[in-house]
C-alpha cells in the first residue's frame, strides 16, 4: 500500500504524528501542494510564501535524511492528488489536523469528498491541544495539557519512498506571480532557524520576557519570536512547551522562573484561541456577538483605512508600529492589540477590512489566533471587556525615550520628547503637520469617547441568552492562565454584572 503524507501547516519531521503513522503503513510519498488559489487570498502574502518556501527547503533536507524526499506540486489539491493516485497507486492519505482559514476548511471538505469517491482512505491526526469536534469547553484545558505532556514522536528513519516520483521545484514568489511585498527585516524560515530561536530564548534572551514583552523596543529581543515557526509547524507546540518545562526544571535563577511560566501560559493561549476557530470557523467573517454585526459601517472609510495601513494616521505610535510591521513581518502582542484597537475604535473601521491587512503583513499569520484576537480587540465577541488603548499613552509608556517612534518616523526627529506622541500640541509643528507628517485623522479623546459609548451601549441591550451561549462555547473555564478570557463555572448563574464586564 502506498501512502501519501500531506504536509500543510506542519512542516517538520520531528514530533509529526502523520509521518510516524505513515512510516508504519508502507512506502511513503511526502507531498506539499502549493495552491495558487490560496496564495491569491487577501489574508496571504509573498512574505508568508517566502518564509514557507525556506521552511520547505529545510523539510526537504530532513525528509531526504529520513529516506524519502519531499514532493512539491503546484495546483489544485484535488487535481494534484488524483494525478498522484493514478500514477503511483496511492490508497491512503495521512495528514495532521489543520485549523486554517475558511478557504482551507472548504478545500478539506472537497478533498474528503474526492477521497471517498476515489476509494482513498484519509486519516487525520491531532497535532496540538486543539480538539476536533469538541462538544463544549468543560474539561478542554485538561485534554490540552494531557496532549502537551505526552512524549514527542522522534523523526522517523529509514523511510521507504514510493519510487519514480519527480520531486518538483519549490517555486519563487515571482513564479507564483504574488504581489510584490518587500519585508527587509523578515525572520528567516526553516526549522533550523526555529531551533536557534528556541534555544537562544530559553538560555539567553528570555529572562526579562515577562516585563519586557510589551514594549516594541525590548519585546523584539525578549519575546520568543517563535510565532512563524509555530504557525508553519516547523516546530511543534509540544516540543516548545516541553523544552520550556525542561528549562524550568534546571531551576534557573533571577527573573527566569516568572518569565518561563508566563511564556508557558502564552503557549496555552495559542491552543485556547485556535480552539475557538476550530469550533466556529465563521469567526473569520461573522461577529461572534451577532448584535455587533452592524456596529460599524461594513464599507470602511477608505481614506482612514489607507492612512492606517500605510502608517500615515498622524498618530505617531500607531504609524511607527504599522511601518515597523511592514518592514519586519512581526509586532509584539501589545502593539498588535493597540493598532487593532485604534483601527476599530478610534477610526471606527470594520475588523473585516483591517484584519486581512494585518494578516498578510504577519509572517506568522495563524488564522486560529488572528481572527479571534482581531474580534476581541474590536469589541465584537460579547464576552471580553472592550479594551480601548490610547495610542498617545501607549507611546509614552512603551517608548519613553522615543527611540522606536523616531526610528520608524524619521520626519519626527526634531519633535521634543514631551510632544512626540502628540505633535499637534507642539507649537513648532506648523511646518511639519500636513506637510512632512499628517495631521491626526481623528481627535483621539473624542473618538475614544464616541466608541466607548457605542460599544457599551450595544452590550447593555445584548440578548442575554446569546452571551451565555458564547461563554459556553468559547470562554475558558476557571483557569488562571486564561484570566482575560474566562467564564464562570458551569451551571453557576451568569449575573448581569458578569455580563456587562464580559467575564
Ligand atoms: C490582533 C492580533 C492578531 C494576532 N495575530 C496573530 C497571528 O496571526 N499569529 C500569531 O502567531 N499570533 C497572533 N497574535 C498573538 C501574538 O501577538 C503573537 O503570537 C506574538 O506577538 C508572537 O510573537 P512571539 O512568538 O515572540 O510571542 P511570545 O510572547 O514569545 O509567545 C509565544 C507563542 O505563544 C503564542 N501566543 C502569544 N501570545 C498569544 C496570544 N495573545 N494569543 C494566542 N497565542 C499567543 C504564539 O504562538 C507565540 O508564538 C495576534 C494578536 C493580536 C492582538
Amino acid at each position: 500500500m502506498n501512502v501519501l503524507i500531506w504536509f500543510k501547516r506542519d512542516l517538520r519531521v520531528h514530533d509529526h504524528p502523520a509521518l510516524t503513522l505513515a512510516a508504519s503503513l508502507g512506502p511513503v510519498l511526502p507531498l506539499y501542494i502549493v495552491e495558487p488559489e490560496y496564495w491569491a487570498l487577501p489574508d496571504t502574502s509573498a512574505r508568508q510564501w517566502e518564509f514557507t518556501a525556506e521552511t520547505l527547503a529545510d523539510l526537504r533536507q530532513d525528509l531526504g535524511t529520513a529516506g524519502a524526499r519531499l514532493v512539491v506540486r503546484v495546483g489544485d489539491a484535488v487535481e494534484v492528488m488524483e494525478r498522484l493516485r493514478r500514477q503511483h497507486k496511492i490508497s491512503h492519505i495521512v495528514s495532521n489536523e489543520e485549523t486554517g482559514n475558511l478557504w482551507t476548511f472548504a478545500r478539506d471538505k472537497r478533498v474528503a469528498a474526492w477521497a471517498k469517491a476515489a476509494g482513498v482512505e484519509w486519516t487525520e491526526l491531532p497535532q496540538s491541544g486543539v480538539v476536533r469536534r469538541l462538544k463544549g469547553r468543560d474539561g478542554w484545558a485538561r485534554k490540552r495539557d494531557s496532549f502537551t505532556a505526552q512524549p514527542q514522536l522522534p523523526a522517523p528513519t529509514g523511510l521507504t519512498p514510493v519510487s519514480g516520483v519527480e520531486p518538483g521545484v519549490i517555486p519563487s514568489a515571482r513564479a507564483l506571480r504574488l504581489a510584490e511585498d518587500r519585508c527587509a527585516h523578515r525572520q528567516a524560515g526553516g526549522r533550523q532557524h526555529g531551533l536557534l530561536a528556541l534555544d537562544s530564548f530559553l538560555t539567553l534572551r528570555g529572562e526579562p520576557y515577562r516585563t519586557a514583552m510589551s514594549s516594541p523596543l525590548t519585546g523584539e529581543r525578549a519575546c520568543s519570536r517563535l510565532s512563524p515557526y509555530l504557525a508553519l509547524g516547523a516546530l511543534s507546540g509540544r516540543e516548545v512547551a516541553q523544552a520550556t518545562t525542561a528549562r524550568l526544571a534546571e531551576r534557573p535563577g533571577g527573573r527566569w522562573p516568572g518569565s518561563l511560566t508566563s511564556f508557558q501560559s502564552r503557549l496555552a493561549w495559542r491552543d485556547h484561541f485556535m480552539q475557538k476557530l476550530e469550533d466556529e470557523p465563521q469567526i473569520e467573517v461573522r461577529c461572534l456577538h451577532r448584535a455587533a454585526e452592524h456596529l460599524r459601517p461594513r464599507d470602511p472609510d477608505a481614506s482612514r483605512l489607507a492612512a492606517w495601513s500605510a502608517g500615515e494616521t498622524g498618530l505617531p505610535f500607531v504609524d511607527a508600529c504599522m511601518r515597523y510591521l511592514a518592514a519586519t513581518g512581526w509586532l509584539n502582542f501589545r502593539m498588535r492589540a493597540m493598532v487593532t484597537s485604534v483601527a476599530s475604535y478610534h477610526l471606527w473601521l470594520d475588523w473585516r477590512a483591517t484584519g486581512p491587512v494585518l494578516a498578510r503583513r504577519f509572517t506568522d499569520y495563524e488564522p486560529g489566533i488572528h481572527w479571534p484576537q482581531v474580534q476581541m480587540q474590536s469589541g465584537t465577541t460579547g464576552i471580553n471587556t472592550p479594551r480601548i488603548y490610547n495610542p498617545v499613552k501607549q507611546g509614552s509608556d512603551q517608548d519613553p525615550t522615543g527611540a522606536f517612534t523616531r526610528r520608524w518616523l524619521p520626519e519626527l526627529a526634531d519633535v521634543p520628547d514631551a510632544f512626540l506622541q502628540s505633535p499637534w500640541r507642539w507649537e513648532g509643528a506648523r511646518g511639519l503637520l500636513g506637510r512632512r507628517y499628517p495631521e491626526p485623522v481623528v481627535d483621539v479623546m473624542a473618538a475614544q469617547r464616541a466608541a466607548r459609548d457605542a460599544v457599551f451601549g450595544l452590550r447593555k441591550t445584548a440578548p442575554r441568552a446569546e452571551i451565555v451561549e458564547i461563554i459556553e462555547r468559547h470562554a475558558s473555564r476557571a483557569d488562571p492562565r486564561f484570566v482575560n478570557d474566562r467564564a464562570p463555572r458551569r451551571r453557576v448563574p451568569v449575573s448581569s454584572a458578569q455580563l456587562s464586564l464580559g467575564l
